[in-house]
């Protein structure tokens, strides 16, 4: 049997990250926070999120530890941080060295401040292992770019066609980046990423697909771009949800349809007020939602609901709607009923309906057939509704 292959991801959070603070923050950018969580947390949560990494060995700056400490973080697949170094490299170095006890196949490093790795791209990575000694996502450069050693004057036009910008995490084989780490760190020069030094190595690295999204938050400007990315991330969803009901015909004098009283030679037998166009719109709202019937809501055992008026379960699943950040689109309910005859009555009932669910009466549809006097409708023993939701939420998962 074969050995399933370990993988350890080293974050590289050791930084002081001053060009994020040139506006006069104080806090280090991969210690504050986007969308309310720190940037360090989420890279280090979208990690252990990959059920293929086996380790995660966070490297942190050493007059950071309480600011790491009040992460909070907790998982038995996180290592101990250690202390990086005064360069990105020498803080790698440092991670890697740390995982000498673990010796994992495969080494993913991964800078703190790039907190939008998807899995997709990580296993890009990975699988780019399979064949070559390292492996590093990357974007087509999209700018032109040009060659001016002084800042002013241009001396050259790159071809930007066979021009990539590199992103992490880097992804190597970890005896081979070790033993090449080591031996750069002698060197009088700085590399600026983990590809570089497996380059001079003698390594083979390959590109994988990065994504445009996977930014390193470098510059103060780069915490309003990440907190616009979660918004957009956060999307709606269309959800739908539909709902059916029936009831009978008892001795009375009107029935109560889609909020309206209607003069009839009958009532509808109920625990309520009997609306079942109004039931069936609740419940398709409920449906939409997830959130079980109206007698989950309103049981009719409950005697406080004899007698309601139906449009209060429809205010409260509206209202449950507008709770969870989200909106109706538009409800569609289709009445079937020999008598009584309801098309006179529908602008008022899109009218009640619409204002119970604060919404426009152009967004709610009543309709009405007949059932050609087949079955119990046809035989005017009792009405039927049945009715769909579309509502928009806010994605959670
Ligand atoms: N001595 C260092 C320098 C950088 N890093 C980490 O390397 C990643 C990429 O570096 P960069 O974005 O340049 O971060 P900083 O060095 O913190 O930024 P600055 O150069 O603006 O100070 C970051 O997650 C950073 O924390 C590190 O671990 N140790
Ligand atoms: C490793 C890296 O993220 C690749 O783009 C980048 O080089 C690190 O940032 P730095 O500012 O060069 O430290």
């Amino acid at each position: 049997m074969t050995r399933a292959r370990s993988i350890a991801a080293i974050v590289v959070a050791a930084g002081k990250g001053e060009r994020a603070s040139a506006n006069g923050e104080s806090l280090p950018k991969q210690y504050r926070s986007v969308h309310g969580i720190p940037v360090l947390t989420r890279t280090i949560k979208a990690l252990l999120a990959l059920p293929d990494v086996t380790f995660v060995q966070p490297v942190i700056h050493p007059d950071h530890a309480d600011l790491y400490a009040g992460l909070g973080l907790d998982d038995e697949r996180l290592l101990p941080p250690v202390m990086g170094g005064a360069t990105r490299q020498s803080s790698v170095l440092e991670g890697l060295k740390a995982l000498g006890r673990q010796r994992p196949d495969y080494v993913l490093i991964q800078d703190a401040a790039r907190p939008f790795i998807g899995a997709e791209l990580v296993a890009g990575v990975v699988a780019g292992l399979a064949d070559h000694e390292g492996a590093l996502p990357a974007v087509p450069v999209t700018d032109t770019i040009k060659r001016a050693p002084d800042g002013v004057n241009i001396v050259a036009t790159e071809d930007r066609r066979v021009l990539f910008a590199a992103q992490t995490p880097q992804g190597f084989r970890y005896p081979q980046i070790f033993s090449a780490h080591m031996r750069a760190s002698t060197l009088p020069r700085e590399f600026t990423d983990d590809a570089a030094i497996a380059e001079w190595a003698g390594l083979r690295v390959a590109l994988t697909p990065g994504n445009t999204s996977n930014i390193k938050i470098t510059h103060p400007e780069d915490f309003a771009r990440a907190e616009r990315m979660i918004a957009g991330a956060q999307s709606m969803e269309t959800r739908v949800g539909t709902g059916f009901d029936v009831h009978e015909f008892e001795p009375g004098d009107a029935v109560w349809l889609g909020g309206v009283r209607i003069p009839h030679t009958a009532k509808l037998k109920g625990h309520s007020d009997a609306d079942v166009a109004l039931h069936a719109l609740t419940d398709a709202i409920y449906g939409a939602l997830g959130e079980g019937d109206i007698g989950t809501h309103f049981p009719p055992s409950d005697p406080q609901w004899k007698g309601a008026a139906s449009v209060i379960f429809l205010e409260h699943a509206a209202k449950l709607v507008a709770e969870r950040g989200g909106r109706i689109v538009n409800l569609d309910a289709t009445i079937v009923a020999e008598s009584p005859k309801i098309a006179a009555h529908v602008p008022a009932m899109r009218q009640v309906i619409a204002t119970a669910c604060a919404i426009t009466p152009s967004r709610v549809t009543i309709k009405a057939t007949t059932s050609e006097r087949l079955g119990f409708t046809g035989r005017e023993e009792g009405i039927v509704a049945m009715a769909s939701a579309s509502i928009e939420l806010p994605r959670v998962d």
